[in-house]
């Protein structure tokens, strides 16, 4: 298969069980969302797939190719992780910060070239961040530094994008661009895989979802036929309603459970 296959995928952190032999794909040339309640394993999980956090047993391939198996910098060509929440103390400009992602490109002893100065540039334009190239990364507002850490991992041309809510601090604007790009780079060829809170995000803008409670997978497959009012109040326990528009992505109207 093209895309994302893990199998089996168990990690333990701290001697606890957290994600229990998980089988997921995410297909190329599609979003895929990762759902599920606080706790469910998103932000473990998406550590495991960017195999930053070591695998207990299972496998995770990309393409033909053994993600566990991959040398270092083929992986960091590779895939990219856009944490959550990630801060950083280091002072450095956002320029500099989004040309980290060009490193895995350059030889030990070599300088940035042109090239990866334009691609770097080009990352910085594509999420809207241009103007701020020059400022001191940690002087950026949560959701300005948000955007800036999406384009240091778009500079690293990445086949497998993974993101850990990537929407979290930014305004609804900002949101819906974010998942407007998300939805050109799959189109593109690129592999996205998304844990996102907002599920009206996640109906709206993902082909496929995989939905996590408890370290399990509970369902997955493509996101109309799967995110349903009655898997929504079985995982969330609230009522759900999916509203659908002509011309519009459809949303969804919530309601506590009586
Ligand atoms: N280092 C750790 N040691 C032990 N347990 C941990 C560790 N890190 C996370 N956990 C636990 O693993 C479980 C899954 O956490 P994770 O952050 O992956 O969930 P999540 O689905 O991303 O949650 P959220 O939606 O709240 O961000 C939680 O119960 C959490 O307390």
């Amino acid at each position: 298969m093209n895309g994302l296959d893990a199998q089996r995928v168990t990690v333990r952190l701290d001697g606890r069980l957290i994600i229990d032999g998980i089988d997921c794909s995410a297909p190329s040339g599609a979003v895929t969302a990762l759902i599920g309640p606080n706790g469910a394993g998103k932000s473990t999980l998406l550590h495991a797939l960017a195999t930053i956090l070591p695998t207990e047993a299972g496998v995770i391939r990309f393409g033909d190719d053994d993600l566990l198996a991959m040398k270092r910098r083929t992986r960091a060509r590779t895939i990219a992780l856009v944490e959550q929440d990630a801060t950083t103390e280091l002072s450095l400009s956002v320029a500099d910060v989004v040309s980290l992602g060009r490193i895995p490109y350059q030889g030990m002893f070599s300088d940035e070239s042109v090239h990866d100065r334009a691609i770097a540039r080009n990352a910085l334009d594509t999420v809207g961040m241009s103007a701020f190239a020059e400022r001191d990364v940690t002087e950026l507002s949560g959701g300005e530094r948000q955007r800036v850490l999406l384009a240091r991992a778009l500079a690293q041309e990445p086949r497998l994008l993974l993101l850990d809510e990537p929407t979290n601090h930014l305004d609804i604007s900002a949101q819906l661009s974010t998942l407007a790009l998300l939805h050109d780079l799959a189109a593109g060829g690129v592999t996205v895989m998304a844990a996102l809170h907002d599920l009206t995000l996640a109906t709206g803008w993902s082909d496929h979802v995989i939905v996590l409670s408890g370290g399990h997978v509970v369902a997955s497959g493509p996101t109309g036929a799967t995110l349903t009012p009655r898997l929504i109040e079985d995982v969330y326990g609230v009522h759900a309603e999916i509203i659908e528009r002509q011309g519009h992505r459809p949303t969804i109207a919530f309601s506590p459970r009586d």
